[in-house]
């Protein structure tokens, strides 16, 4: 499929809403401490789309998903997933984090089903669902198993399926396979494009690994360094489904050379700038 059939396709399959931050400006700490992690960072998803953060370590994604997710409340600016502007933590938004969140003392069946049970959903619906999302990631036969029998992907696995048991509009990830070894990180890519392929939901990633925001992005959006916003977008021109042999591609190589020479661009840029500040304050 090409990419704007892909688009459509998704638009019209997905069970994900939009995203639009419009302005969006947040700053952490207080007093001294105050750092302007983001100014002015437009930025619309659509429902069904697959768009990754990409960008130096520091330079502010985490507390963008953080506004998305209604943890971190912006100093300006307006967030609205489906049509629904975000005032604060909700179900309509799901975080999969790169370490661990599962309970450690409830089984990977009850951590999956924990979302459902919080919403008074009754057991015997909640473990189907529970089964279900269990399969859809790959682990059936693990339901009665606790976190710590697990493999680091497996528990990341688990993550996944806890997120999506209960439908959020948008699934964020925030560097989830970072903390994996490499031939874990790229299986569980793989597992990723294809629960995404079953389950078109919106997704909004983070990362600072190239290739992986290729492999997995209909869209890379480029961020500055701090105060973050979207300095470039790139188009990731492969259909779905798609498989890893996109890796050794031409044009996979091309767009990551586009990326790379943008970084590299944001940075001689963001020399400029400091440049400037420090002629101005002198
Ligand atoms: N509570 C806080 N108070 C002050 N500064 C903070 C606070 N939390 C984070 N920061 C700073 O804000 C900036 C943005 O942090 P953030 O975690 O969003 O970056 P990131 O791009 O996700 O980084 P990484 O890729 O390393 O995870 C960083 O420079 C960080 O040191």
């Amino acid at each position: 499929m090409t990419l704007d059939a892909n688009r459509a396709a998704a638009r019209r399959e997905s069970p994900g809403g939009a995203v639009e931050i419009r302005g969006l400006s947040v700053a952490l700490g207080t007093g001294a401490r105050r750092v302007e992690a983001v100014r002015d960072l437009d930025l619309r998803v659509e429902g069904g789309e697959l768009v990754s953060l990409l960008g130096p370590s520091g330079c502010g994604k985490s507390t963008i998903l953080n506004a998305v997710a209604g943890y971190v409340a912006p100093e300006r600016g307006s967030i609205v997933v489906g049509g629904e502007r975000v005032e604060g933590p909700g179900p309509s938004r799901g975080m999969v984090f790169q370490q661990s969140s599962l309970l450690p003392w409830k089984t990977v069946l009850n951590n999956v089903g924990f979302g459902l049970k919080m919403r008074g959903v009754p057991e015997r619906e909640r473990r189907e669902a529970s089964r279900r999302l269990l399969s859809l990631v790959g682990l059936s036969g693990f339901e009665d198993a606790y976190p710590a029998q697990l493999s680091g992907g497996m528990r990341q696995r688990v993550e996944i399926a806890r997120v999506l048991i209960t439908e959020p509009r948008v699934v964020l990830m925030d560097e989830p396979f970072s903390a994996l070894d490499a031939q874990t990180r790229l299986s569980m890519q793989e597992l990723l494009l294809d629960v995404f392929r079953q389950v078109r939901t919106t997704v909004l990633f983070v990362t600072h690994d190239i290739d992986e925001a290729i492999f997995l992005s209909d869209r890379i959006a480029l961020m500055t360094r701090r105060p973050c916003r979207v300095g470039a977008e790139i188009a990731v021109p492969f259909g779905r489904p798609r498989t890893a042999a996109i890796v050794g591609s031409g044009e996979f190589a091309a767009i990551k050379r586009r990326c790379l020479e943008a970084l590299r661009d944001e940075r001689a840029a963001a020399a400029h700038r400091h440049d400037l500040e420090a002629q101005t304050s002198a």
